[in-house]
C-alpha cells in the first residue's frame, strides 16, 4: 500500500511500516505542506500518517476520494475535521495515553519555571545584567500548598496534578465536562465550578482539547476573575487562550504570570511582546518531545494505520462511528 508520512517522524515508525512491505513517501522538510501540496502528495497515497501539525479539513476529504484511513502521531485533533472524515468513511485515529507523562513534564516545568522567574533570569546572564547576589531582587512566589486548578482534568490534567500533588502537596481543585472520580478518590481532588476555579487558583493550568465550546475560554472576563498572584499554565492549544487579553492581564499586574508551551498561531512571532516579560516562560510546543515518548507516538501512529490496512479496526480510533 502506498502511505504518505506529512513530516519525518521517528525511525522506529517508519520500519514498523516498512516491515510489512508498504511503499512509503515522506514529506521531510521543516516546511509545513500548504493545503494544495498536501491534498496533491495524498491523492498519490492509499494512507496518509500525520506526523506535524497539518490541517486536514472538509475540503481535504473530497479531494482525496482514493484515501482509506488517517493516522494522527497527536492526542490532539483540532485540526482535523472529524464529521467530514465520517462522512466521506474514513477512519481517523490518534496516540492518547503514552505521552501524556512527558506533556505533564512539561506543565510542572512551566509552572516552576514561572513561579522563579527562570527564563527571565537566564537571558538577564546572557545580556550581561547579573551584578552579583541582590536580597531584594529576583523574587519567584514558592508552590508548597497552594492550589492548582485544572481546567480540563483528563490523562495529562490527571498527570500534572498528581506530579504537583506529589511534589508540593497542592490542592487540587478542577473544572471538568464531567467528574473525574479516580482523581478525587487518589488525589483528593474537588469539583469546582468555572468561576471558582478562576477564583481560587494560584496556578491555573489547562488541558481541555481546543474545541468552538473551548476557543478563546481565557480571555479577559477570566483573567479579571483570577487572583493578581495567579499563574496562568498552557499545554493543551494556544486557541484556548486570548493572547492580546493575556498580554494586557500580564502588563496591567491582573496576572502574576503565564507559562505557554502552545501559541496560536505557531510558531510565534519572535518580536511578540510576551517573550521579553519577566514572569513569562515560553516554550516551541515541545509537551510530547522525549525520545521515549516519540518513539512510542510513532509506533503507535504506524500500529493504527497498519491495523486499518489489515482491514481491522483501528485501535485509538476516534471517529468509531465510521465502523457502523
Ligand atoms: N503541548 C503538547 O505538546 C501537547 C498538547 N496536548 C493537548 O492536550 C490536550 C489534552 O490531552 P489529554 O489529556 O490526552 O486529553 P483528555 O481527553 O484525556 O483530557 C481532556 C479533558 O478535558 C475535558 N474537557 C473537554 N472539553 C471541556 C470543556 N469544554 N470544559 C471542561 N472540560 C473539558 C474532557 O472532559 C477531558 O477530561 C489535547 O487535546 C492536546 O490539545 C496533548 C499532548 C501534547
Ligand atoms: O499530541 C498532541 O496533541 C501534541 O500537541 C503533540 O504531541
Amino acid at each position: 500500500m502506498k502511505i504518505f508520512i506529512t513530516k519525518k517522524i521517528p525511525q522506529k515508525g517508519i520500519d514498523l511500516l516498512k516491515s510489512a512491505g508498504h511503499d512509503i513517501s515522506i514529506h521531510d522538510s521543516s516546511t509545513p505542506l500548504s493545503e494544495t501540496e498536501l491534498i496533491k502528495a495524498s491523492q498519490q497515497a492509499d494512507y496518509v500518517l500525520n506526523g506535524g501539525m497539518q490541517k486536514f479539513d472538509a475540503n481535504f476529504f473530497q479531494n482525496c476520494p482514493n484515501l482509506k484511513a488517517l493516522s494522527l502521531m497527536s492526542v490532539g485533533y483540532d485540526n482535523v475535521d472529524i464529521s467530514a472524515a465520517t462522512q466521506h468513511g474514513i477512519p481517523v485515529s490518534n496516540t492518547p495515553g503514552i505521552l501524556s507523562g512527558a506533556t505533564a513534564d512539561v506543565a510542572f516545568l512551566l509552572m516552576l519555571s514561572v513561579s522563579r522567574k527562570a527564563f527571565f533570569n537566564h537571558k538577564r546572564i546572557l545580556q550581561g545584567e547579573w551584578k552579583g547576589f541582590d536580597p531584594t531582587a529576583n523574587l519567584g512566589i514558592e508552590l508548597n500548598n497552594k492550589t492548582l486548578g485544572i481546567y480540563g482534568l483528563g490523562r495529562i490534567g490527571f498527570e500534572f496534578a498528581r506530579k504537583a500533588k506529589a511534589a508540593y502537596n497542592m490542592e487540587i481543585i478542577y473544572y471538568n465536562r464531567s467528574r473525574n472520580e479516580e482523581a478525587e478518590q487518589i488525589l483528593g481532588a474537588r469539583y469546582v465550578n468555572f468561576d471558582d476555579l478562576l477564583t481560587r487558583s494560584d496556578v491555573l493550568s489547562i488541558h481541555a482539547a481546543l474545541t468552538a465550546e473551548t476557543k478563546n475560554r481565557f480571555d479577559k472576563n477570566t483573567f479579571t476573575r483570577m487572583k493578581n498572584s495567579a499563574i496562568l499554565v498552557n499545554t493543551a492549544r494556544g486557541g484556548l487562550v486570548n493572547e492580546l487579553d493575556l498580554i494586557e492581564a500580564l502588563q496591567t499586574g491582573q496576572l502574576w504570570g503565564a507559562g505557554l508551551d502552545v501559541t496560536d498561531p505557531e510558531p510565534m512571532d519572535p518580536k511578540n511582546p510576551l517573550l521579553t516579560m519577566e514572569n513569562v516562560c515560553i516554550l516551541p510546543h515541545i509537551g510530547s518531545a522525549t525520545v521515549e515518548t516519540r518513539d512510542n507516538m510513532a509506533l503507535m501512529a504506524a500500529s493504527n494505520l497498519l491495523a486499518a490496512i489489515k482491514g481491522e479496526k483501528m485501535p485509538q480510533i476516534i471517529n468509531k462511528e465510521v465502523y457502523q
